[in-house]
């Protein structure tokens, strides 16, 4: 119950104590047997160069991310992998490694995508005969995931970077709501997908039943999945190999012009950005003159590398390999996530890129001393660095001062946005109350979009004929015995129900659309309490629905 969706401060703070409590159950995975070897690369061998990214042509490359619904354990199986091959060390450091911001570790949830690369020899089974020290050496990017809906846009700009997923389902809730919504990314970015069964050590642990839902709702072979412990190391030592036979190599041309895509950045005081990339086509070196496709400006490419599981120069990057970049970018109107980045001197067709970021709340945020104006304004510039999905305009109110409306995917992201300007840039931030964006019709036929009610003109000179607000639609996921509780929920809501269907005979799934006002304040609270904290959620975002009109 550690990563619930939190629609208060208070509540927040008074879980705090108790998350971070939960990072004591360190884990030690026993040592794991079968047909792997530590890789030789240490990070203190990790001079420039020192690791030869040439061994690794696209064949012996796998990208894949582990997904799963909130607590299902992929940041402590992203631990054991990190662990069994080397990249880092049993027993040293934190659990859940790669959960590196102090907000995450506090609430013990994952809220950015991370990568670490990691390296593995794997015997295929028709090399039976070969010594594990001759077999091939395979270079992995693996991508830790969040598991919360409000951060599913990290789960999706992930998925450019892959052709599989670990889709871990815990042993003993089974499949819940974002498991569902995380196997849709998947399927629909036609990426390969390993079921793992994770927490099999569980007392309640039932994979069986756990196989069973994954046939009937995602029609997955229960013969494939992977039956896993991420705290004893159970079944571990069968997850590198499977994602080695089962998930594609990554498919780019070596011999093509650079094509490489954003995926994230973030911003160092010494470095400037540093820019988390995809390379799809080609190779980059260190002082190459790469541009950029969305703003045409040209860079020089001053360090290269890999995360293995820090920063690692390669002074290269080659076709399918996944790394960083610094390129004396200073800010997010230069580092777009979803750009193509290319050599300066060919000129290349633009990668897809990624769905802009649907803003679900807004709020304001305002220095608390309105004097610090310019500090909170730099420090936003820094944070949404790292954070490309937040939208900022800057706004006036009478009693605030200057300050700033920003665009969040939900409130559990618009609460950790705010504790991480706190927390990483010391900014002291008043906000107002989250508001959803309504739209108008005016009797001329005009129509406006308002994100704030003080935005509204008072005398516009004309009549409000029509108001529509955005609606969502809700997935959820419960035990058949809160049924009756759920429905009456949802209908005191204004929801309308979708679909309602029986995922085994003692769980049902159901489908609603609701306005998205209704599920902002305390509606996952509220869920949660009436079914004894059995209910899963999920939700994308719908259509805009009338809430008033007059004829
Ligand atoms: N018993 C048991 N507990 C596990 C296992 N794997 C993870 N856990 C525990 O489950 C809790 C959640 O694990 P995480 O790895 O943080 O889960 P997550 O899916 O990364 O969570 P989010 O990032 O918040 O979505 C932690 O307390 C882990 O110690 C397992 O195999 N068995």
């Amino acid at each position: 119950m550690r990563a619930l969706y939190r629609s208060s401060r208070f509540v927040t703070s008074t879980l705090r104590p108790l998350l971070y409590e939960s990072y004591r159950f360190g884990t030690l995975l026993p040592l794991i047997g079968g047909e792997c070897s530590f890789c030789s690369h240490s990070r203190e061998k990790s001079r420039e160069g020192a690791l030869d990214l040439s061994q690794y042509p696209p064949e012996r490359i796998r990208n894949f991310s582990i997904i799963a619904h909130v607590d299902h354990g992929k940041s402590t199986l992203a631990d054991r992998l990190l662990e069994l091959t080397g990249t880092i060390k049993k027993g040293h450091g934190q659990p859940q490694y790669l959960d590196k911001l102090q907000v995450e570790r506090e609430r013990g949830i994952t809220v950015k995508a991370q990568t670490a690369t990691m390296f593995f020899r794997h015997k295929f089974q028709q090399h039976e005969a070969t010594e594990i020290v001759n077999a091939p050496n395979f270079l992995l990017n693996l991508i830790d995931t969040p598991g919360h809906v409000d951060f599913s846009y990290e789960v999706s700009r992930s998925l450019a970077a892959c052709q599989g997923v670990l889709l871990v389902v815990d042993a003993a809730q089974g499949v819940q709501a974002q498991t569902v919504a995380n196997f849709y990314l998947a399927f629909e970015s036609n990426l390969a997908i390993i079921p793992v069964i994770n927490k099999i050590d569980q007392p309640t642990a039932d994979p069986d039943r756990v196989k069973a839902q994954l046939k009937s709702l995602f029609d997955l072979d229960p013969n494939h999945a992977l039956l896993t412990s991420a705290k004893t190391g159970q079944g571990l030592e069968h997850v590198l190999p499977s994602v080695i036979d089962r998930i594609p190599a990554p498919p780019g041309k070596c011999d093509s012009p650079l094509r490489m895509l954003l995926l994230d950045s973030y911003y160092d005081e010494y470095k400037g950005v540093i820019c988390h990339v995809a390379v799809v086509d080609g190779a980059l070196y260190k002082g190459d003159k790469i541009a950029s496709s969305a703003t045409g400006h040209v860079y020089e490419v001053s360090d290269i590398g890999i995360m293995h599981p820090e920063l690692t120069p390669t002074g290269v990057l080659l076709t399918g390999q996944v790394g960083y970049i610094v390129s004396g970018m200073r800010s997010t109107a230069e580092a777009r996530v979803g750009d193509t980045l290319h050599q300066a001197k060919s000129t290349v067709l633009p990668l897809p890129g990624f769905k802009p970021a649907k803003h679900m709340v807004f709020s304001g945020l305002y220095p608390a001393d309105g004097s610090d104006f310019d500090a909170l304004n730099h420090a936003i510039e820094r944070l949404i660095c790292n954070d490309a999905s937040v939208s900022v305009t800057k706004e006036t109110s009478t009693a605030l001062g200057m300050g700033f409306r920003c665009g969040f995917l939900g409130l559990l992201h618009m609460d950790v946005f705010h504790q991480r300007l706190e927390q990483e840039y010391g900014a002291k931030v008043l906000s107002t109350i989250p508001t959803v964006p309504y739209i108008f019709e005016y009797s001329d036929g005009s129509k406006v979009k308002v994100q704030n009610p003080a935005a509204l003109a008072s005398n516009p000179g004309k009549s409000v004929t029509a108001c529509w607000e955005p609606s969502v639609i809700a997935t959820i996921i419960l035990p058949c015995e809160y049924v009756g509780p759920v429905i009456t929920l949802c209908s005191e809501r204004r929801g309308d129900q979708l679909e309602y269907s029986f995922i085994e005979s003692q769980r049902v799934l159901m489908k609603y659309q609701l306005p998205l006002r209704e599920i902002v304040v305390d509606f996952y609270n509220e869920l949660k309490s009436i079914t004894s904290g059995y209910a899963s959620f999920d939700y994308e975002d719908a259509q805009y629905v009338t809430n008033f009109s007059i004829n």
